[in-house]
């Protein structure tokens, strides 16, 4: 049996709730907890058959190989459960995630973008006789697929894309061309030497009318020889600070000609002759990107759950200097500091599992109505999406890089995993639309929204805006979490409110609108962030106060705790916008700091529990700080051991470099 490290056992054993109890709350049932293990027992079955050199030693050339060897295996397991019907589009999102978070792809699968945007795109925008071509094919893998619209002069001004498809009613075919080096695509998971298909977003041409982006099944290489085809100009973009497993790559275009049936043609539609048939919204275009942003919300949380496990385990086994002398050395996690550092992460956790769920919700709801015509809420869906993905992904990357921090030297090891995490969830603060870029379109939806307040049907996220506009901030301050979000929902109606009459203002004396908008962007900026918290806040405590009555008491107490602790931790962090728009008093401003520091004392005999219950296996974890038995420093030296530099006891430079310097012959 494994000997468990003894400060990990009392820190299980003081456990206040039951552990599987809250794991069946995270997974939503206890069927849907066995469905994810018998998921995870697949996806792990086979890591013997995984390189036994540590990723980070290989080079670039390397990783990729092992990468592509790695997820074969990995994606045959897919294609297995696939087979046996383990698999649906109805649990499509759990799988991807399964996968993504598998130790097998710890810097991300050359083979993802197939999953993630492939297959979604040509479900979101192709047409069902398209569907039913493509997708049987590509469900199982007999093709692969990447998503190619940035390009090197272009990633947010989509607009702006510079690669043509024009239509030629001769032959019935579009041809593509990315005819300037800015216009090669650069960025595509996969597209450098795995994928043989790809989707690529172009600027359609047709009777000689230029009719905005759209999206094309284009075929880059031989499905037999793997051999670029003609026209195609294909690599690999190099090393990158994260995801190098990933092979994003570069193509370009010349004169390559696809059959018309190739452009997705859900929404928009080229007829034979030409004729082009619009769709009943221009963004309908963009509904992959919207799938992926609502997809990423859940990757931040598998990312945080793993990160905070790692520091919270670690933080019970490491013990460093004495708080009082003759005692023995004190445990990290004793340190208020240190339970700063880490509660808000297994808070922000759940509070972004919650809010994922309705995201999740609300983009079926409306996908669903968009299918039946009904465009009403598109908006309000892209905002929310856009809001969620940027303050998500900015939020774990803080809080992963403070849990590295709070495991000092160790957690800057590679083998702790948090670096590898950090660069992966860093990566997504770019990709799938820049953060600040997103937060401005979720502006620009909540000035829209402000500057019709009284005279549009307000949707269910905004509804706040006029009802503490009428209502105030009258009442005094008193430490409840109701009480934070009323002042964040004052806070984001005033931020927003004063954009817009700083814009109006502008715009009274002379200045243009566009102008106007990108002088008060910080501002607006700041609004949409304010407006994000109050949503996540406001989930966060619904969704708890939703499940309550069915918890055990000390589970509802500790997942009590942890929604006071995530409200505190932002109404202290934002103590400037509030102090600005609701009256607090200095000594209010004590006890919130009080308050603060009671709930740090309250949830640190559950700290070890709290991460216990995420219950992420080892094998997907893959940390030497984090494992479940706290084996920290025999992982540690194993790990160093591994070192190709540790294979010989003296390396060949020491005779060609040091020896002759250290006798001054160099
Ligand atoms: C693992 C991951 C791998 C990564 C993959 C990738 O990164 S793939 C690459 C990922 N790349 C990116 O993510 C690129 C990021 N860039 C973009 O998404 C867009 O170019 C943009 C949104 C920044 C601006 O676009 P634009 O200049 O065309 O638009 P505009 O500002 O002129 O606004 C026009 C109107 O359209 C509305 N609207 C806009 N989008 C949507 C939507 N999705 N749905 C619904 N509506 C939308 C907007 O609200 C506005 O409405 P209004 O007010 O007029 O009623
Ligand atoms: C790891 C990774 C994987 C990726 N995978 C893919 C993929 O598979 N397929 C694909 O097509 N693309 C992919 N991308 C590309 C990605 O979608 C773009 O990098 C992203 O959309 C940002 O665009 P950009 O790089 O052009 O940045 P830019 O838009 O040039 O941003 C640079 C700066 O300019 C600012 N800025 C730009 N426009 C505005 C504005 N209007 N207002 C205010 N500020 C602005 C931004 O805020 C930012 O600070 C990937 C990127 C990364 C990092």
């Amino acid at each position: 049996m494994v000997k468990i490290n003894e400060d990990l056992q009392r820190e299980r054993d003081k456990c206040s709730f039951n552990i599987t109890e809250l794991t069946t709350l995270i997974d939503g049932g206890p069927d849907k907890t066995e469905a994810r293990k018998e998921r995870e027992n697949i996806l792990i079955s086979r890591n013997d058959d995984l390189s036994a050199i540590p990723e980070e030693y290989l080079s670039h050339k390397e990783k990729y190989e092992n990468a592509v060897k790695n997820s074969v295996i990995l994606f045959g397991l897919v294609r297995k459960m696939q087979e046996d019907g383990k698999t649906s589009v109805s649990n499509y999102r759990d799988v991807v995630s399964a996968l993504l978070g598998s130790s097998t792809t710890r810097d991300g699968s050359p083979l993802g973008l197939h999953y993630i945007m492939f297959m979604p795109a040509i479900l979101n925008q192709g047409s069902e006789e398209q569907q039913a071509q493509w997708l049987p094919r590509a469900w199982v893998s007999n093709i692969i697929g990447s998503y190619a619209q940035t390009e090197l002069g272009h990633g947010t001004f989509i607009r702006g894309l510079e690669t043509t498809a024009t239509y030629d009613p001769y032959t019935q075919e579009f041809v593509l061309n990315t005819p300037t080096l800015t216009s090669y695509k650069w960025w595509p998971g996969g597209l450098g030497h795995t994928v043989n298909y790809c989707i690529v977003v172009a600027q359609l041409y047709t009777k000689g009318q230029c009719h905005g982006i759209h999206s094309f099944i284009v075929q880059v290489r031989d499905e037999e020889t793997h051999e670029p085809l003609p026209g195609i100009k294909v690599g690999d973009i190099g090393a990158k600070l994260g995801l190098n497993a990933v092979n994003n790559g570069f193509l370009g275009l010349d004169n390559v000609r696809i059959p018309r049936t190739q452009m997705l043609m859900k929404h928009a539609q080229v007829l034979e002759n030409g004729t082009y048939v619009k769709s009943k919204n221009s963004k309908l275009n963009y509904g992959a990107m919207v799938f992926v942003r609502v997809v990423i919300v859940f990757d931040m949380v598998n990312y945080l759950s793993k990160a905070a496990t790692i520091a919270v385990r670690y933080s019970a086994v490491r013990r460093q200097c004495h708080m009082k002398e003759g005692e023995p050395e004190t445990q990290i996690l004793d340190y208020m500091t240190q339970r700063h550092k880490l509660f808000i992460a297994i808070a922000a956790t759940h509070a972004l599992r919650i809010t994922a769920y309705q995201l999740w919700d609300t983009f079926n709801a409306v996908t669903e109505e968009l299918g039946g015509g009904n465009l009403d809420r598109l908006p309000e869906l892209h905002a929310l999406a856009c809001c969620l993905k940027a303050v998500s992904t900015a939020d774990t990357a803080s809080y992963v890089e403070r849990c590295r921090l709070a495991c000092g030297g160790h957690g800057y090891m590679h083998s702790s995993n948090l670096p590898l995490t950090y660069g992966l969830v860093t990566a997504a603060c770019t990709y799938e639309g820049e953060n600040t870029v997103l937060l401005l379109q979720t502006a620009r939806f909540l000035v829209k929204t402000w500057q019709n307040v009284d005279t549009i049907k307000l949707t269910p996220t905004v509804v706040y805006l006029k009802t503490t506009r009428e209502a105030g901030f009258s009442g005094k301050w008193e430490n409840s979490v109701e009480c934070i979000i009323k002042g964040f929902q004052i806070v984001a109606m005033k931020k927003i409110s004063l954009s817009v009459s700083h814009m109006q203002k502008r715009i009274s004396s002379g200045m243009s609108i566009e102008d106007a908008w990108n002088i008060t962007s910080v501002q607006l900026v700041g609004a949409a962030e304010a407006h994000c918290r109050v949503i996540i806040l406001q989930t966060f405590y619904d969704g708890i106060n939703k499940v309550s009555n069915t918890l055990s008491p000390a589970l509802r107490e500790v997942l009590q705790q942890l929604v006071e602790l995530y409200s505190v931790y932002w109404a202290i962090q934002k103590i400037g916008d509030l102090l600005q728009c609701v009256s607090i008093s200095e000594s209010d401003l004590e006890s919130l700091h009080s308050w603060y520091e009671n709930i740090l004392v309250q949830l640190r005999p559950n700290a070890v529990g709290l991460v216990d219950a995420f219950d992420i296996r080892d094998d997907m974890l893959q940390s030497t700080l984090g494992a479940y038995d706290g084996r920290v420093y025999e992982r540690l030296m194993e790990e160093a051991l591994k070192s190709p530099l540790n294979a010989e006891p003296v390396n060949h430079t020491f005779h060609k470099y040091l020896k002759p310097f250290m006798q001054g012959k160099l």
